[in-house]
């Protein structure tokens, strides 16, 4: 098996310098990436699913090359970025979350025209690829306004398209969607399955479970800048076959009917929550596989004088993998 883009055991540590009233500045050493393997197919679409301050960003720019590791060796199309460094990172382009990088002051054609020159397409050969981008991007619409006019969804294809001018076979894609309304969103997962239909190979980082699901052929979940799982999503998904979950919307809640809640005997986790638009209580349960839960629930709720309002039962998500092996929410 070839691997376009290998890490190996790479670690980044940083020193986080404290001032202190009166005393003397602490120093303090910060592992935002602790001992952290991947590799990734050619054409694959992996993504790294964490938290805020998981190592996420740190370990997108270790492969650009805009951060040295503090240990371990990348190999990018099989050149060892620390032996060729130049040579290895002509195989990447790289978006990094909130891209400032493209000139506000110029049209996104000129922009892209401008880094083809930088990048050795020069005057036709500029215009053509800069169209081939802009096609790419579906910008040519609005390919000759200035960007600071632009949307930050098109602002995040202006970044994308210049990442995407050196036809580099690896993009890397940091928080793409980050800050975009639902529909630009979208669009712009479409344009990153288009380049994976291309054979482009693409790292994405995300927080959005969602996205990670939706593009992702496989998963790194990363937390405290450990990788705590690997794998497709269907697989991660189907490693938690164990519990099912129910929601109940009630009408009644109250700290007896948790705790009681809490007894029956396979319940693996309980979650509560208060709708304030609806004026309804909302529980969660996971239920140990194979025991069914439903009937202790439905007395207990009655001798609490609380009624079902709805129950359905939820399919198990990538939030629900994190929880199951962090015991917190992705989101928080
Ligand atoms: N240059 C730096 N100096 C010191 N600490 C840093 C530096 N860059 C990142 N960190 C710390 O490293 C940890 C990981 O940060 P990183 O940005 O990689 O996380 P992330 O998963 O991308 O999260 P986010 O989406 O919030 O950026 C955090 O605790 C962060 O504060």
């Amino acid at each position: 098996m070839s691997f376009t883009v290998i890490a190996e055991n790479l670690e980044k540590k940083f020193i986080i310098k404290k001032k202190k009233l009166f005393k003397k500045t602490e120093k303090k050493e910060l592992k935002a990436v602790k001992d952290i393997s991947f590799q990734i197919k050619k054409g694959e679409i992996f993504g790294l699913l964490g938290p805020n301050g998981a190592g996420k960003t740190t370990t997108i720019k270790m492969l650009s090359g805009l951060l040295k590791p503090s240990n371990g060796k990348i190999f990018l199309n099989n050149i060892d970025v620390n032996k060729e460094p130049l040579k290895a990172l002509k195989n990447i382009g790289t978006v990094l979350a909130g891209d400032r990088s493209v000139y506000w002051k110029l049209t996104a054609r000129e922009n892209l025209e401008y880094f083809a020159a930088l990048y050795g397409y020069n005057g036709k050969e500029g215009k053509k690829r800069t169209q081939y981008i802009l096609n790419k991007i579906d910008l040519e619409d609005r390919a000759d306004e200035l960007v600071e006019k632009y949307s930050t969804g098109m602002k995040q294809k202006v970044a994308l398209g210049k990442a995407l001018i050196p036809d580099a076979p690896v993009v890397l894609l940091d928080e793409p969607t980050l800050g975009l309304d639902p529909q630009a969103a979208l669009n712009l997962r479409k344009i990153i399955l288009n380049l994976k239909d291309e054979g482009k190979t693409i790292l994405l980082t995300t927080h959005y479970m969602e996205e990670a699901d939706f593009l992702s052929d496989r998963i790194a979940i990363i937390d405290n800048g450990e990788i705590i799982a690997i794998d497709t999503p269907e697989k991660l998904k189907k490693s938690l076959n164990e519990t099912k979950k129910i929601k109940f919307k009630i009408t009644n809640y109250s700290k007896k009917l948790e705790k009681e809640l809490n007894q029956i005997k396979n319940i693996k986790n309980l979650m509560y929550k208060y709708d304030a638009n609806e004026e309804k209580h909302i529980i969660i349960i996971h239920q140990n596989n194979g025991h069914e839960i439903i009937d202790d629930v439905l007395n207990i709720l009655n001798t609490n004088n609380s009624k079902i309002l709805s129950m359905n039962i939820k399919e198990t998500t990538l939030e629900d993998v994190f929880l199951n092996i962090t015991g917190k929410n992705l989101k928080n």
